[in-house]
């Protein structure tokens, strides 16, 4: 059995010149890589107490949704600016390349909830720190979030101080 780390394509200056991409692609396109991805996300929240699973578009809903399957949880999606029928809060937030804004549907989360943030990948911590905001803007408690990556070289973590963050693959680098 290969372990997961193994799945993972690495591509070189992808989408910019300095940016060693992290392809999940090549996770999910393996039978057995996607089944490895999720059960070991999936371990990071064996007896933990909560109500909802989060994850942003696109990647995270990827992960995020199975997840929130397996585990009979809701799944509430992050999305980019525009996507969003109903009442929605939201936020700007810088990317490891580029900015972005996501949103939220406002009705989806109720004060006191326990939330875990799922998500495929943490560089800057850019995207999860826009997500806690979110999810904290109604009144939400993060409780978790759980990665299948991390890039430990651009210090994501620090963004998340005092947050339980787990990965399953930890990148020393960027
Ligand atoms: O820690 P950060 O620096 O914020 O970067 C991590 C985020 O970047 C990627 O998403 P991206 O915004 O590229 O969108 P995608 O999932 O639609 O490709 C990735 O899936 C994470 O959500
Ligand atoms: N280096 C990287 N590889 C894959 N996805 C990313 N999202 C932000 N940085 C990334």
């Amino acid at each position: 059995m290969k372990q997961i780390e193994e799945y993972v394509r690495s591509i070189e200056d992808f989408p910019e010149e300095g940016i060693i991409f992290r392809d999940v692609t090549s996770v999910l396109q393996d039978a057995d890589g996607l089944h490895l991805a999720i059960d070991l996300m999936q371990e990071k929240l064996k007896e933990l107490d909560f109500d909802i699973v989060v994850g942003p578009e696109s990647r995270g809903f990827i992960f995020g949704v199975p997840i929130a399957y397996n585990l009979h949880k809701p799944f509430v999606p992050i999305r980019k600016k525009g996507k969003l029928p109903c009442e929605t809060i939201g936020i700007k937030y810088d990317l490891e390349y580029g900015s972005a804004e996501l949103e939220m549907h406002r009705d989806a989360i109720k004060p006191g909830q326990k939330v875990v943030i799922i998500d495929d990948l943490i560089a800057t911590g850019g995207t999860n720190e826009a997500m806690v905001k979110l999810v904290e803007g109604l009144g939400g408690v993060v409780v978790k979030a759980v990665f299948l990556m991390e890039l430990a070289g651009l210090k994501g973590r620090e963004r998340l101080k005092g947050y339980d963050v787990e990965s399953v693959i930890c990148y020393p680098g960027k």
